[in-house]
């Protein structure tokens, strides 16, 4: 799914309204419409006041106000006054004229149970809001709040530190919006509303869907041989919990062999991997022979002066195969960042990248800086968080839609590592197997929160739940078209 910025909505606008051969009006209602659905399918039995702005954002407000009355719920409408309304938002001001519509004051006289609806304003603000509006957003914070398309007054793709609403959450139509995945916005929860526009294309931005589209199907045929080796390389005295969960994460992965190679301190692990222990106890000092389909290197290797001579030694042996590289791999690179290698995929959190990039100010900020190092060192970097962003070396962006607070614990970057090289390893292209793995480790996140809660829930339960996600996603997959039903494993999870 694209996310687009205000200028490619307002042109996508257009076009659906050329190609479907309707009104701007007739999108103004189907978005009505559709918000009537989630918000009475959310709130069956709220009362709601809705606080409508002059242009098309108030229009949908208007809108919906007229089908809330229509349907007998109680409804207030309060509308800003200004000198100028949009076409649209006029011709529901007249649709509403037989229904009472009160002017909105600074301070409106709110029914004290009602669900606020914000419909000031959306995308079409041009800067952000003034001090004035801070009296109003004050007194609705507490209450249930409902946002149109964007809480009023945040800009739609850029840092506000401006007046917003707190909207509890928003309902945003067509994609989300830039500014909904910047953690110093605190928009918890968005819901896509889709209102039938024309899509115009693959963009460079998007949010992730239909991920089960990727998946490959094994060959009933295959053996461990033709499903890959992947190749952990991790672990130092006193990090040793970190190479055992990349190690079952790898494991539940999908690949034929896992390998791990680590220090002489290297503890038991699954009998399933094959583990190979440097002759030095406490950090890995020689190179492991490779004869894997794809490595990942870093994981609790510790940054001891041997351990980061010993990575910088092995990223100059290394053949081309893909490499994924976490955690003291990314802190001793942060240090030499004329050693990433080319076509490498690093997974640092925003911590580990402000290492290699330099602080920022703001999310915004950051994910430039990514932008541009991903571009010019022609890396893949998977900056990890509430909405993990992949960035491509040719500038393509991917924003995970998976995923929970739940998962905010040690340990769960170093399964995502585990599952990723394991996916490598199968041959996935990097450009399918970075959004899979990413996608999979927070649907297996999500499945883990659903049953365990968030709170209890720690990194192991993701690997717990793995399965259920690579279930979840084959099943998916199972019942669009395109997909061959060949096996009895597949019938059985239809
Ligand atoms: N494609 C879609 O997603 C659809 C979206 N719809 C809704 O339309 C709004 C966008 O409407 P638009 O009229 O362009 O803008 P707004 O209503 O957000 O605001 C325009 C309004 O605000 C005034 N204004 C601009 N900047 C400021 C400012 N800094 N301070 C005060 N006032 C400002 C401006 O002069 C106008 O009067 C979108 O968000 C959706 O809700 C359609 O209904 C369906 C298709
Ligand atoms: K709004």
């Amino acid at each position: 799914m694209n996310i687009l910025n205000k200028e490619q909505l307002r042109a996508t606008d257009q076009h659906t309204i050329q190609v479907q051969g309707i009104r701007s009006w007739d999108l103004m209602e189907r978005a009505a419409r559709e918000l009537l659905k989630a918000i009475t399918r959310e709130f069956p039995h709220g009362e709601f006041s809705i606080l409508c702005g002059p242009g098309n954002n108030g229009g949908d407000g208007l809108a919906l106000g007229r089908m809330l009355k229509e349907k007998g719920i109680n409804t207030q409408v309060f509308l800003l006054e200004s000198p100028k309304y949009s076409e649209d938002n006029l011709e529901n001001q007249k649709l509403l004229e037989e229904f009472e519509v009160f002017n909105l004051e600074k301070l409106p006289e709110l029914w004290p149970d009602s669900i606020i609806i914000d419909a000031l304003y959306g995308f079409g603000l041009r800067t952000g809001l003034g001090i004035e509006w801070k009296a109003l957003f004050e007194k609705i914070e507490g209450r249930t709040c409902l946002a149109i398309d964007l809480p009023s007054g945040l800009l739609a793709d850029e840092l506000t530190t401006s007046p917003y609403v707190k909207a509890d959450i928003v309902y945003t139509f067509h994609c989300p919006k830039k500014a909904f995945f910047a953690p110093e916005h605190g928009i918890e929860s968005f819901e896509i509303i889709d209102i039938g526009l024309e899509k115009v294309g693959d963009g460079n931005y998007q949010y992730l869907a239909d991920v089960h589209l990727l998946l490959n199907q094994p060959s009933r045929f295959a053996h461990k041989g033709t499903l890959g080796q992947a190749l952990l390389v991790g672990g130092s005295k006193g990090m040793t919990g970190a190479i055992d969960l990349a190690t079952k994460a790898a494991l539940r992965g999908g690949c034929g062999i896992v390998k791990v190679y680590g220090p002489g301190c290297t503890p038991d692990l699954p009998s399933e991997a094959l583990v190979q222990r440097d002759i030095n106890l406490e950090y890995i000092k020689q190179t492991p022979t490779i004869d894997a389909k794809t490595t990942a290197i870093g994981i609790g290797m510790g940054m001891s002066h041997n351990g980061q001579e010993a990575l910088l030694e092995f990223l100059s042996v290394l053949p081309p195969i893909p490499l994924v590289l976490d955690a003291d791999a990314l802190n001793i690179l942060a240090k030499h960042p004329e050693k990433i290698p080319t076509g490498a995929i690093l997974t640092p959190h925003p911590k580990e990248l402000d290492r290699i990039v330099g602080t920022s100010k703001s999310s915004f900020e950051r994910w430039e800086k990514a932008e541009k190092l991903a571009k010019k060192k022609g890396i893949y970097l998977i900056v990890k968080g509430a909405n993990t962003h992949i960035f491509f070396p040719d500038g393509k962006i991917l924003v995970n839609s998976s995923g929970n607070y739940g998962m905010a614990k040690g340990g769960s970057g170093d399964i995502l590592t585990g599952l990723l090289t394991a996916i490598l390893a199968q041959g996935y292209p990097i450009e399918k197997a970075l959004p899979l793995g990413v996608y999979l480790h927070g649907l297996a996140g999500d499945i883990a929160a659903e049953t365990l809660g968030h709170d209890a829930m720690n990194a192991g339960d993701i690997l717990t739940f793995l399965p259920d996600a690579w279930k979840l996603l084959r099943r998916r997959a199972c019942t669009t078209s395109k997909y061959p039903r060949r096996s009895t494993e597949q019938r059985e999870l239809l």
